[in-house]
């Protein structure tokens, strides 16, 4: 039996398993081949003036083609509006008008001499939640401007940060930049407290009013020997240093979540000091993705965008969960195929090109990290998922289905309990979701996997590994149809 990886970040796709059982992975876009192919071979002296007469060739025709480029008008006038972190103006927000309004009717207590409410913003990804945080804070900074109230907005992305002293630090270079000062303590080699006093004193010298705005707070899980996850600890921290006297500023707390159920991680010491407002944010419909991407097009030169891109971009983000930032990425993406071709307009074909290769892309980032074995409980599960009419997979069936792929590649075999854990670690990386079920009163539970990309792109992609290609695709197929057919 193998050994649990649960703890394995998404950057460190080697693990002794892996070595045992992988023996190609998944490989980038350009190979090796692409690369040698290119090299001039300069070995020889008498091949040197050849080569630096190829050398000046290129350079020179690099530079016309950069001019050529600039003479080229492209498709795209305004890239900004196609850019995720871009906050867009206000009217060219849409369907957010209720927690649009409630974010701000909570942090406009930061206008007069109050502590604003914590709040804890949840839903999706996708769906808003840093956009309507960022547009409000940006309009309570620039009334705080006009009534001299100093105002900050400390924002951190939790994502890429492994412990809370990395957090703190990064907190206090962001409240740093948004003070324009310099930070007096060292990144590493200190003790977290003094990070904090650090922040603390940022904060108190700089600042009348702060909003820290924590996003993926969830991914903050920090060093598993920690009883309470480093989300759990900051919140605890942030919070009390703000209703104490640590922080003489007016402090609220916003966590962005994409996961519903992170308050039920928080320890209760945390719970008590935070006391958030809920604001959720659902899936976008179909409709409203267009609308939204409407509200861009004018990214575009006028009249290059043919009539059926947008909906159909819609259509296809909406296909998922309705998630903003993928509908606009394809677009952006639809735009630059088009340019890269040299084409007059963005078409239709361009469209479903950027959807291969936006979902492709994402599957790819999270697959790349993880370890055989969670690969094989995610291809087993999507195997499944493909075949049902919903595109769910139970956990009972996909477990069956992980036991004869592991038989079939001679992979070790773990229990059904240990597989739902891989699985649900995979939730994470927003690439799966599930819920829980049961066949009624007398029979057990089980849980329903649901995936945000195409099941079949999870198991093309997947299928890149040496290991996995050498599973007959028929053989996976009449499995999983055979275990289908057992479920009732
Ligand atoms: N209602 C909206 N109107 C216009 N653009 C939107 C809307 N909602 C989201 N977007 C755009 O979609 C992209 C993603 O939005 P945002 O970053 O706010 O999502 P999020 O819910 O915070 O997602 P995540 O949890 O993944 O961080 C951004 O480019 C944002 O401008």
């Amino acid at each position: 039996m193998g050994t649990d990886d649960s703890d394995r970040s998404r950057s460190d796709s080697r693990t002794p398993e892996d070595e045992t059982i992988t023996n190609t992975d998944f490989r980038s876009e350009s190979t090796e081949s692409d690369v040698s192919e290119d090299l001039p071979d300069s070995t020889h002296p008498e091949d040197i003036s050849e080569s630096t007469t190829t050398t000046e060739e290129s350079a020179q025709s690099i530079e016309d083609m950069l001019l050529e480029f600039d003479d080229e008008e492209g498709l795209i006038r305004d890239r900004s509006l196609l850019d995720p972190n871009y906050v867009v103006e206000e009217d060219r927000i849409v369907g957010r008008d209720e927690q649009l309004q409630e974010v701000t009717k909570m942090l406009r207590v930061a206008l007069g001499d109050n502590r604003p409410p914590n709040l804890f913003l949840y839903g999706p990804s996708g769906t808003g939640k840093s956009l309507i945080t960022k547009a409000v804070c940006n309009n309570i900074s620039r009334i705080c401007d006009s009534r001299d109230i100093q105002f900050g907005t400390i924002e951190v992305n939790c994502q890429d940060l492994d412990t809370l002293g990395v957090a703190v630090y990064e907190l206090v270079q962001q409240a740093a930049d948004e003070a324009n000062v310099d930070i007096q303590v060292p990144k590493h080699g200190v003790a977290t407290k003094e990070k904090w006093d650090e922040l603390y004193r940022i904060v108190n010298e700089n600042f009348d009013s702060v909003v820290f705005v924590l996003d993926e707070l969830d991914m903050l899980v920090g060093r598993r020997d920690k009883q309470e996850p480093a989300f759990s600890r900051l919140l605890y921290q942030l919070s009390r240093a703000g209703a104490n006297n640590e922080l003489s500023a007016h402090v609220s707390v916003v966590a962005i979540s994409n996961d519903t159920k992170m308050m039920d991680a928080v320890g209760s010491r945390a719970v008590s000091s935070f006391t958030p407002e809920d604001v959720h944010f659902d899936d976008y419909d179909a409709n409203q993705l267009q609308s939204i991407l409407r509200r861009r097009e004018d990214a575009f030169y006028e009249d290059v965008v043919d009539d059926d891109v947008i909906p159909l971009a819609a259509a296809f983000a909406a296909q998922t969960h309705g998630d903003a930032r993928k509908a606009i990425d394809l677009i952006r993406v639809a735009g630059e195929l088009a340019e890269r071709e040299g084409d007059t307009r963005v078409r239709e074909e361009h469209v479903r090109a950027a959807q291969a290769k936006v979902e492709k892309n994402r599957v790819l980032e999270v697959v790349r990290g993880i370890s055989t074995q969670k690969k094989l409980c995610l291809y087993a599960t999507a195997a499944v998922a493909a075949e049902t009419d919903t595109g769910a997979a139970r956990s009972t069936t996909g477990y069956r289905v992980y036991q004869f792929l592991t038989e079939a590649i001679d992979a070790d075999q773990y229990h059904q309990e240990t597989y739902v854990n891989k699985m649900k670690e995979l939730t994470t990386y927003s690439l799966v979701d599930f819920e829980r079920r049961s066949h009624g009163p007398s029979s057990g539970m089980f849980l329903e996997f649901q995936f945000a990309e195409r099941p079949d792109t999870i198991l093309e992609t997947l299928r890149e590994d040496s290991r996995l290609e050498m599973v007959s695709e028929d053989e996976v197929q009449s499995v999983v149809k055979a275990q289908i057919r057992n479920q009732t």
